[in-house]
C-alpha cells in the first residue's frame, strides 16, 4: 500500500492520553506525557533505555495507574484502566518477555487468545454440548486462518520452547491476534532478532494493520526499524516527550538526535 493509500485509511483518534505522571518512589517514569491515536494508523513509542516506553504501554493497557492524568478511549474518559477494562474494550498486545506456553503447540498458545470470545460455559463446555462443539470449531477455524496467515503452518504441533525466538515472537503476535483486537501493543516486536526476521516482523506487522485493520501501538528501542513502518512517532527521554511527528520530522528533531548520540546510538 503507498503513503497516500495508508493515509486515506486513518481515521479518527480513538485514543488519547492526557497529561500523564507515573512515579515510582522517587523515579519519575513518565513526567507530563501527551499524545493520542487515531484508527488504523502504526503509532510507534520510541526512546532509549528507561525511557518510560514500557511504562507509557502498561498504563495504556491498565497494568500500572499513573498518579496525573487520564485516558480517553472512543470517547470514554478514565483515569483507571485495568487489564481486564482494556482486553473488553479490544486492546490486546504482545510482551517483550514471551508470556507463551512453552510446553504447548503453536496452535494450542493462539488458541488461549480465544478465551474471551467463548461465550459457552465450562459446564457446555466439559460436557461437549452442542453449543459449546460449534463454538470450538469456529474457534479453531479463526485459529487456522491466524496460523494460514503468519507462515507457521509448518510447526502447528510443535511445542513452542523449541522454536527459534524469531518465530517464537511470531506466535506471540498471533496468540494477540486470536483476540481480533481492534488495538494491538506490541512490545518490542524485534528485539533479540537478526535482520531477516526483522524483516519478517516488519512485513507482517503491516498487513496485520492493513488486512485486519487493527490499530498498531508499537514500543521500540531502535528507531531504525520502525521509522519505515509508522505513521507517526513519539519519541520519550527520561520519562519527557521530546518528539511527535511523523517519522522524517521526528529523525530531524535536534532534541531526538541528542538523546539517541547521547544515548550511544
Ligand atoms: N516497576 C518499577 N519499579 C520501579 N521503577 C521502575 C519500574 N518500572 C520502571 N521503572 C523505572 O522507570 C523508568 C522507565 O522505565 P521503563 O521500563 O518504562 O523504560 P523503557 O523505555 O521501557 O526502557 P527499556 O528500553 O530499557 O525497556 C526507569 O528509570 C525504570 O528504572
Amino acid at each position: 500500500m503507498t503513503q497516500a493509500a495508508r493515509d486515506q485509511r486513518i481515521g479518527a483518534t480513538i485514543l488519547e492520553l492526557h497529561n500523564i505522571s507515573l512515579a515510582f518512589g522517587g523515579v519519575k517514569a513518565l513526567s507530563d506525557i501527551s499524545f493520542d491515536v487515531k484508527e488504523h494508523e502504526i503509532r510507534a513509542i520510541i526512546g532509549p533505555n528507561g525511557a518510560g516506553k514500557s511504562s507509557m504501554l502498561n498504563v495504556i493497557n491498565g497494568v500500572y495507574t499513573p498518579q496525573h492524568g487520564d485516558i480517553t478511549l472512543d470517547g470514554v474518559r478514565f483515569n483507571k484502566m485495568n487489564s481486564r477494562r482494556a482486553a473488553e474494550m479490544g486492546i490486546a498486545r504482545t510482551f517483550q518477555n514471551l508470556a507463551l506456553f512453552k510446553g504447548m503447540s503453536v496452535l494450542d498458545n493462539i488458541m488461549t487468545g480465544r478465551n474471551l470470545h467463548m461465550k459457552s460455559g465450562l459446564l457446555a463446555q466439559a460436557f461437549r454440548l452442542g453449543s459449546a462443539v460449534r463454538e470450538e470449531i469456529a474457534n479453531r477455524e479463526f485459529v487456522e486462518n491466524i496460523i494460514d496467515f503468519l507462515e507457521i503452518q509448518a510447526h502447528r504441533k510443535t511445542p513452542v520452547g523449541r522454536l527459534p525466538y524469531g518465530l517464537q515472537k511470531r506466535v506471540d503476535l498471533g496468540r494477540a491476534l486470536a483476540m481480533e483486537p481492534r488495538m494491538l501493543l506490541l512490545d518490542e516486536p524485534m528485539a533479540g532478532m537478526n535482520i531477516e526476521e526483522k524483516q519478517d516482523m516488519s512485513r507482517f506487522i503491516l498487513d496485520v494493520n492493513e488486512e485486519f485493520g487493527s490499530t498498531i501501538v508499537l514500543i521500540e528501542h531502535d528507531m531504525s526499524v520502525v521509522m519505515d513502518i509508522s505513521d507517526r512517532v513519539v519519541v520519550l527521554d527520561y520519562g519527557r516527550k521530546i518528539g511527535d511527528g511523523e517519522p522524517d520530522a521526528v529523525r530531524s528533531n535536534p532534541d531526538v538526535i541528542r538523546a539517541y548520540l547521547g544515548a550511544g546510538h
